[in-house]
């Protein structure tokens, strides 16, 4: 029985790509009993019959999936930040970092439009790039308008299954076009001037880049902290679970407990005081978030 991925899902049929073919296939199996629906990103085991047509018979366990883009197994969230327009904001960027960690999906981060930003505004940019790098974190920052650096994302896709994230209006579409010209997808300027809704009938497609596969649309441009719980939340800020081992108690939440390594660690500067206010922002969004029945 053959192996394949899921490459997109489209009127009824689901598109599996194995050993370089793609086998339109439906259907028909064990996993339609426990009400599994496949999802693109979905590694399945499937059949054709003589008609050459496709049955899906199962979907293997996933590694995750996200419900905004529909897409499972992501390995990869090119997390997106303009500098300016919008302005570079730490807490959006965090809010992002925390929830596809939460994911178990490796972020990289891009910031964009440096093109627009002024001496002053860089300066402040190239130091918050020296902090997110020195946290582990792959940082590439340029301009998707003048093409500063963007192929340095590249080498980064190979192997993996991406996804583009971050606010509305920092440049994902923009950037996804420039990765790969024919997904030609629309852009704030072309969809405002043509005043229609973004992205309304699109489907999603995993694209085959010589490197990687990227879904073809962007992922979760708002988010909340939902499906995070208190007690894992710290283990997102790798700083925090860093210091945090020497803290006096186990179950340290870096918050009013005594004898807290983190806490000190931001007193003496080796922790970045932004980040830790972050947070404690989102530990209180996530205290405060009505119990949901
Ligand atoms: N100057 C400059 N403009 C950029 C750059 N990248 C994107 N833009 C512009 O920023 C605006 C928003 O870009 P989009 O690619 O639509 O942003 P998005 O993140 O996909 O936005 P949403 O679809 O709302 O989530 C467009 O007018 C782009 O042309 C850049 O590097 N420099
Ligand atoms: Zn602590």
């Amino acid at each position: 029985m053959p192996n394949g991925q899921i490459m997109k899902a489209l009127s009824g049929f689901y598109y599996v790509r194995s050993e370089g073919n793609l086998y339109p296939c439906k259907g028909r199996g064990n996993f339609r009993k426990k009400k599994v629906t496949p999802l693109v990103g979905d590694y399945v085991t499937f059949e054709t019959d003589v008609n050459d047509e496709g049955y899906i018979l199962g979907v293997q366990e996933r590694r995750n999936e996200l419900i905004r883009p529909p897409i499972a197994n992501v390995d990869q969230a090119i997390v997106v930040a303009s500098v300016v327009e919008p302005e570079f904001k730490t807490f959006l960027l965090d809010r992002f970092l925390v929830l596809v960690e939460s994911k178990s999906i490796q972020p990289i981060i891009v910031f964009t439009k440096t093109d627009l930003a002024s001496e002053q505004q860089m300066d402040q940019m190239e130091q918050y790039k020296r902090d997110y790098e020195a946290l582990g974190y792959v940082v590439i920052m340029g301009s998707v308008k003048v093409e500063q650096n963007m192929e340095m994302i590249i080498p980064h896709l190979r192997g993996k299954t991406s996804v583009v994230a971050g606010q509305s209006g920092v440049g994902k579409s923009s950037l996804l076009n420039a990765l790969h010209p024919s997904l030609a997808i629309e852009t704030n300027d072309i969809s405002k001037s043509l005043g229609r809704g973004k992205h309304t009938t699109r489907h999603v497609e995993l694209i085959e880049l010589e490197e990687g596969l990227v879904a073809d649309t962007p992922g979760f441009s708002s988010l909340e902290l939902h499906d995070i719980e208190l007690e894992t939340l710290r283990d997102y800020f790798p700083e925090l679970k860093h210091y945090g081992e020497q803290c006096k108690f186990r179950g340290c939440m870096h918050h009013k407990e005594p004898k807290c390594a983190v806490k000190e660690a931001v007193a003496s500067g080796l922790i970045s005081a932004y980040r830790y206010n972050n947070y404690m922002q989102f530990y209180e969004d996530i205290q405060n978030r009505k119990p949901r029945y």
